[in-house]
Order: structure tokens, then C-alpha cells, then sequence
């Protein structure tokens, strides 16, 4: 079964394309890991998935899961955290951005709901750190909290951008045993990632990304060395400004 689907995808920022015509499916329950050069359109592509950037053409589907259930991680570096809120109302308000919940948390959260976000805590060993402010926390620490945050979202489409970037090794090990779960529990996870060890060891689908799709697949047959050069010597022909697509206008008059 397919959790979402792209169907001749191109999205642009003023109508220059950073992600160019892609089509393919992830499967639901499957995990997918998009790797690419830098500037190779993956975060681009996460934040059309999510309903951030409107396609220049083509379509994301949703089909297995609606877009409302799935949860986001965007980039660390992209997240503001220098406001007084505490670890634990981080991870609830993670839980409250589940649609109809914003009004339980305006009303404030229920007793249950914070136990399941303790017991989030714990899971991603942050237990005792539920008063503290989040901008206190060690990029590690802050990263953890981020995943306590998705546990309680209980979503079934899992979306994270460059997850282990910049994270010690140890939190990337605990994090990365997270992320199993998610897998044996039958979600759909899609990471943005650079290590390719770490998309060999977890990941069993991989699209490789360099504005256009070199491959989608099983990860072992994606990461060649042949695909690996192809997507890097693109990235080597790219310009500041990409040419504007012409070719979805030609599609229109043929
Ligand atoms: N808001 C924006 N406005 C204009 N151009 C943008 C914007 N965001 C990204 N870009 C450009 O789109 C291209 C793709 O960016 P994107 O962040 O999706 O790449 P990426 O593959 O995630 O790269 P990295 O591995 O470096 O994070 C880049 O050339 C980038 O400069």
C-alpha cells in the first residue's frame, strides 16, 4: 500500500526549479532516506510533502495517511528555541499541533497527556529535565526533546530533516534506536541524511536527489557509484539561478 505518492514534481522558488520533475511512491511503512548534494532540493522537497511550498506543477498525494496526521522535524538550525518554555510544554505543544488538540491546549493539557509526555521523556532519556528551559538544553539534548515531541504526535508518517546533523554520537545511537521503533511499528518514515553508512544500516529505500531523480529504490541499488557521480557532477553544473522551466509550458501547447 502507498502512503503518499509524487507525481511529476517541480517546485521553484520564483519560478526557478530546485526540485524538478519527480514522480514515485513511498510505500507505506517503509523508510526512506533522501541523500543528495547540498542544494539538491531534499529540504525543499520535505516542505512540499508537509503543505509549506506550493507546487510550480505536478501533485503530492496523500494516500494511505491524510497530511494533517503526518509529523515534521525541519532542521535543527531552523528552529527558534530562545523563548521561556519549559522541556515539558515543548513536547506538549508538539502534541497540541495534532489538529483539534490546540484547543485542549489553550484549556491547558490533561493529566494523561502529560504523563504520556513524561513517559516520552523518559524514552528518549530526558528524564528529570521536564522544567527546564528549552534554550538550556545542548543541541543534543534539544534534539532529543524534538523526538519526545513526535513520540506524542503518535503520527504514522514521520518526516525528518537531516536529524543527526551536528548530534554527538551517542544521541544519534539512542535516536537512531527511535527511529526503529518507528519502523517496527509499521510508520512511514522519510529522512533527509548524509551519512550514507547510517542509510545503509537503516534505511531500506533511498531517492537520491540532485534537483531531478538519479534513483528511487532499495538503497543498495540506488547508492551506486555510478548514481553517486552522476548526482555530484550535476551539482558541480549548477548556477545560482537555474534556467525557469519551460518544459511543463511546452507539455501545455503539445
Ligand atoms: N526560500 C528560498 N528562496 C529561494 N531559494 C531557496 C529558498 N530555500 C532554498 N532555496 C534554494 O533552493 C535550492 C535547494 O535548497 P534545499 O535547502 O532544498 O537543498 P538541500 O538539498 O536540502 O541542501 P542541503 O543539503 O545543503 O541542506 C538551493 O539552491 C537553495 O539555495
Amino acid at each position: 500500500m502507498t502512503a503518499l505518492t509524487l507525481e511529476n514534481l517541480t517546485l521553484s522558488y520564483q519560478r526557478h526549479p530546485v526540485v524538478h520533475h519527480v514522480t514515485g511512491a513511498f510505500r507505506s511503512g517503509s523508510s526512506t532516506a533522501i541523500v543528495g548534494p547540498n542544494g539538491a532540493g531534499k529540504s525543499t522537497l520535505l516542505k512540499a510533502i508537509v503543505g509549506l511550498l506550493t507546487p510550480d506543477h505536478g501533485h503530492v498525494r496523500f494516500e494511505g495517511v491524510a497530511r494533517r496526521q503526518l509529523a515534521y522535524l525541519p532542521q535543527q538550525a531552523n528552529i527558534e528555541r530562545q523563548f521561556p518554555i519549559s522541556v515539558l510544554d515543548t513536547i506538549l505543544l508538539g502534541a497540541a499541533h495534532a489538529g483539534s488538540r490546540w484547543q485542549r491546549w489553550f484549556g491547558g493539557s490533561s493529566k494523561a497527556e502529560r504523563e504520556r509526555a513524561l513517559a516520552a521523556l523518559d524514552q528518549v532519556g530526558l528524564t528529570g529535565f521536564e522544567e527546564r528551559p528549552v534554550g538550556a538544553l545542548s543541541s543534543g539534548q534539544f534534539q532529543r526533546v524534538l523526538f519526545a515531541r513526535i513520540l506524542l504526535q503518535d503520527a504514522p508518517l514521520i518526516l525528518l530533516d537531516e536529524p543527526f546533523t551536528a548530534i554527538d554520537a551517542r544521541t544519534t545511537h539512542d535516536l537512531l534506536r527511535i527511529v526503529a521503533h518507528w519502523q517496527a511499528e509499521g510508520r512511514t518514515v522519510i529522512a533527509v541524511l548524509h551519512d550514507f553508512e547510517q542509510v545503509h544500516r537503516h534505511f531500506d529505500q533511498t531517492l537520491l536527489l540532485a534537483k531531478e531523480c538519479i534513483g528511487w529504490g532499495p538503497s543498495a541499488e540506488v547508492l551506486t557509484r555510478d548514481n553517486l557521480l552522476r548526482a555530484n557532477g550535476m551539482a558541480e553544473r549548477w548556477v545560482a539561478d537555474a534556467a525557469v522551466c519551460h518544459r511543463d509550458d511546452e507539455e501545455v501547447a503539445a
